[in-house]
């Protein structure tokens, strides 16, 4: 029997360094450029996120979701026209044909005053939580995800032959949303009870910190016809492309099906970083493709995953 393959793990700090050599990053490129076309999906390390931020904002995610339900649901993301808060068990359904997804979430992003407040802008709600237990673990997660993203784009840019200034348009001030989750123990053993459903995400990249040794998700793998687990790993995090890089490559780089099974008996902690880019940015790997801004596109996917606009 073929074995089962692997989604391949890159070590970026050779094009990450400073004084890295264009020899050094091509090699690199070269490889996310591989894992992207066949798998849509790639594990990294040699990131440059500090161990340490990983491990406080993993813990920032036990202090929210221990919170009493009461104090979390004052918090929720129908109060917030920015979409930015708390959503309960059971709320999201990723995959209509199963059960809703046995986990809850805490949305964030870009602090953005009320008065300047759009489309997935504005400001967070924040939990009463002692600032170096919350905010400041988070907010410096933030900036380094705004940081890696860019850099994966740069890696994807190159990878399918432009200049990275491309990105220009998409990288300044872009949509990138952290969402914070705790998968309890399913509560159904029903088989159609997944922590998140089978789903591709809707924006252009996606940076996974999953709780270490906490195992659950899933990788669709159609030449296999089975789905391969993507280990939680410690200082290792998944990168999948979304739906708008799937749209803007042809399915080149593909939005591949995900999902989580919580197998770990207890909780799982995880953090996606959604980075959706600059909302009136339209395709940057082809430039003159403006049929759809970022803006067009997720709003198209959040009336479909939720079945209601979203503002
Ligand atoms: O929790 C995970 O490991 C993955 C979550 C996910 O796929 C999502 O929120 O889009
Ligand atoms: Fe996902």
């Amino acid at each position: 029997m073929a074995s089962i393959p692997e989604i391949p793990t890159i070590d970026l700090r050779s094009y990450i360094q400073p004084d890295a050599s264009p020899e050094q990053k091509a090699t690199v490129v070269d490889e996310v450029r591989k894992a992207c076309s066949q798998y849509g999906f790639l594990q990294v390390t040699g990131h440059g996120v500090p161990l340490a931020t990983q491990r406080e904002v993993l813990e920032s995610c036990k202090s929210l979701f221990d919170l009493p339900q009461d104090r979390k649901n004052a918090l929720s993301l129908k109060n917030n026209p920015a979409r930015r808060g708390y959503e309960r068990i059971g709320e999201q359904v990723l995959d209509a044909k199963a059960l809703p997804d046995c986990k809850e979430g805490y949305y964030l992003g870009r602090e953005v005053p009320l008065k300047q407040m759009g489309f997935l802008r504005g400001p967070n709600q924040w939990p009463d939580l002692p600032d170096e237990e919350f905010h400041a673990p988070i907010s410096q997660y933030y900036e380094h995800m705004l940081r890696l993203g860019g850099s994966l784009l740069e890696m994807l840019a190159l990878g399918l032959g432009h200049d990275v200034s491309v990105l220009e348009a998409f990288t300044e001030e872009p949509v990138v949303n952290l969402k914070l989750l705790h998968y309890p123990k399913h509560i159904s053993e029903d088989p159609k009870q997944f922590g998140a459903g089978a789903h591709t995400d809707f924006g252009a990249i996606t940076i996974l910190l999953q709780q270490p040794g906490k195992h659950g998700l899933q990788v669709w793998h159609a030449p296999s016809d089975a789905w391969l687990p993507v280990s939680a790993v410690e200082d290792v995090f998944v990168i999948n492309m979304g739906d708008l890089v799937h749209k803007w490559t042809d399915g080149r780089y593909s939005s591949t099906v995900h999902r989580v099974v919580n197998a770990s008996g207890g909780d799982r902690y995880s953090v996606p970083c959604f980075y959706q880019g600059a909302l009136s940015a339209t395709n940057p790997f082809k430039p003159g493709d403006n049929t759809e801004t970022v803006e067009q596109h997720i709003r198209r996917k959040f009336d479909m995953s939720y079945g209601l606009k979203a503002e």
